[in-house]
């Protein structure tokens, strides 16, 4: 942290604490293994708190258990904001709400434990007021002094976490895909492999085509608990079994799962469809394999899908029309913490030395670095030398995973230096492959 602009953890623990105190609320740190009664019902009412700025229904027991057992599996820690006792109708059910848990990211070449910030509302009661921003301050600090290099997020609207640092740092692709006659590969996959459609339970094998998936591919986060309820056919959104979910695995040449798809099939009126909840494959004959299978799935006309890795399905099509990309939605928000950290984790692609000036209103990223880059890896330090070229946080944050090249960001006017310094940190910085994330949370 640079020492003129960034405070101390403790400093933004004391004001988040005391601001809003202020305002008459207290924030409480939920005890997920304390059984006892007053901790049950805080709990219960963070998830009404979740569920309520979400749109969602209210939780019934099981629903409620099923979820206290995913956060609990995955060392989810819950954080809520309270009107004091005092108050007339204060209830247990918080008016905001801010949650994180740990996972690794693929960086391109190593695999970084990150901060993973979730469910975080604030009721329309208390909206505007600088709880939010008061919470996050403070979870990114912890996050920091943790020693986790970065956080990641996905934003319910695009405008909210810039401000704090956050840049899109991946996209995914809506997509509707003719599955009629019209749906024909150039060539089918020849690779040995074979796919089986399997009970919703078959979660070993889904766990180990994921776990392929996410090991080979850059952007690629390890998948909260939840995802084990829903590839079983939970429906966390209806709250109950969702019979109609089906599953299929494709193993490789040696029978080993490389992939996995998980749709349902909907009359919707005047079309029939296929809505595809899940596509991964760790390699691309296994996507273009898993894609053809759906369009096999006969009564049904069109596929809809919001999929994390499209590639290589439309140049492996007799007719690219047959997909119609409808969205590219931003998916995965990253917010660099820990420069030397997260910079050095990541693959460089030249061999050159570049010193880049970091803005960061919240201090964790602020400073000038040095990123000496050989044979593919970097060392990153702070450093006195002059700049080649000068970004923010958000900025650096979007270039993390290769989604983005620095010319686009110069060219909007969001990377700033002399013509050449622009020219030897784009070399430096961009290649490889496009990051992808099947994970959403
Ligand atoms: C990572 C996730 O969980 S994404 C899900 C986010 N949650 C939701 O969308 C649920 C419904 N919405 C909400 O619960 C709330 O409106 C929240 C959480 C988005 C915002 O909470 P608030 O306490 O109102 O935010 P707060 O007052 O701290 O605002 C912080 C800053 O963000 C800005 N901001 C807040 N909400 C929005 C928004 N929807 N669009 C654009 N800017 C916003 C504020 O203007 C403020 O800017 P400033 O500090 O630079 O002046």
């Amino acid at each position: 942290m640079s020492d003129d602009t960034a405070m101390s953890e403790r400093e933004v623990m004391h004001l988040e604490s005391s601001d809003l105190e202020r305002m008459d609320l207290e924030v409480v740190d939920l005890d997920l293994d304390d059984d006892s009664d007053a901790m049950v019902h805080r709990v219960n009412g963070w998830l009404e708190a979740v569920l309520r700025s979400f749109h969602e229904k209210r939780a019934d027991d099981e629903h409620r258990a099923k979820w206290v057992a995913a956060l609990r599996a995955d060392g989810s820690r819950l954080r809520g904001v309270y009107e004091r006792g005092g108050l007339p109708f204060a209830t247990d059910v918080p008016v905001a709400t801010f949650s994180h848990l740990t996972k690794r990211l693929n960086t391109g070449s190593r695999q970084l434990p990150v901060r993973m910030i979730t469910d975080v509302t604030v009721a329309p009661t208390h909206r505007r007021r600088g709880i939010m921003r008061r919470l996050m301050t403070a979870n990114l600090a912890d996050a920091a002094a943790q020693g986790l290099p970065l956080a990641v997020l996905t934003a319910s609207e695009g405008s909210i976490y810039g401000r704090f640092g956050f840049g899109v740092a991946t996209h995914e692709d809506a997509v509707r895909i003719d599955t009629t006659s019209r749906f024909r590969l150039r060539e089918r996959p020849d690779d040995g492999e074979r796919i089986v459609i399997v009970d919703p339970d078959a979660s070993d094998a889904v766990r180990t085509a994921y776990e392929r998936f996410h090991e080979v591919t850059r952007g690629s986060l390890e998948r909260p608990a939840y995802y084990e309820g829903w590839l079983r056919g939970y429906d966390w959104e209806e709250q109950g079994e969702d019979r109609a979910h089906r599953v299929a695995i494709r193993l490789d040449a040696q029978g080993r799962p490389d992939g996995f798809v998980a749709w349902k099939f909907k009359d919707a009126g005047d079309h029939r469809e296929v809505s595809v909840g899940d596509l991964v494959g760790a390699t691309p004959p296994a996507r273009i394999a898993l894609w053809q299978f759906v369009a096999d799935l006969d009564l049904a006309d069109i596929a809809v899908a919001r999929t994390a890795n499209l590639d290589p399905l439309p140049w492996a099509v007799t007719d690219p029309r047959v997909i119609t990309t409808t969205g590219r939605p931003d998916h995965v928000w990253v917010r660099i913490l820990d420069v030397a950290a997260a910079l050095s984790a990541r693959p460089w692609f030249a061999d050159d030395e570049v010193t880049i000036r970091v803005r960061d209103a919240l201090g964790h990223a602020d400073g000038t670095w040095t990123v000496t880059a050989s044979g593919g890896t970097a060392v990153v330090r702070r450093s006195a030398a002059t700049a080649d070229v000068e970004l923010d946080v958000e900025a650096l944050g979007a270039l993390y995973l290769g989604d983005v090249r620095v010319d686009d960001l110069a060219e909007a006017g969001r990377i700033v230096g002399r013509a050449d310094g622009i020219r030897r940190f784009a070399q430096l910085t961009d290649g490889g492959p496009t990051p992808h994330c099947a994970t959403h949370f």
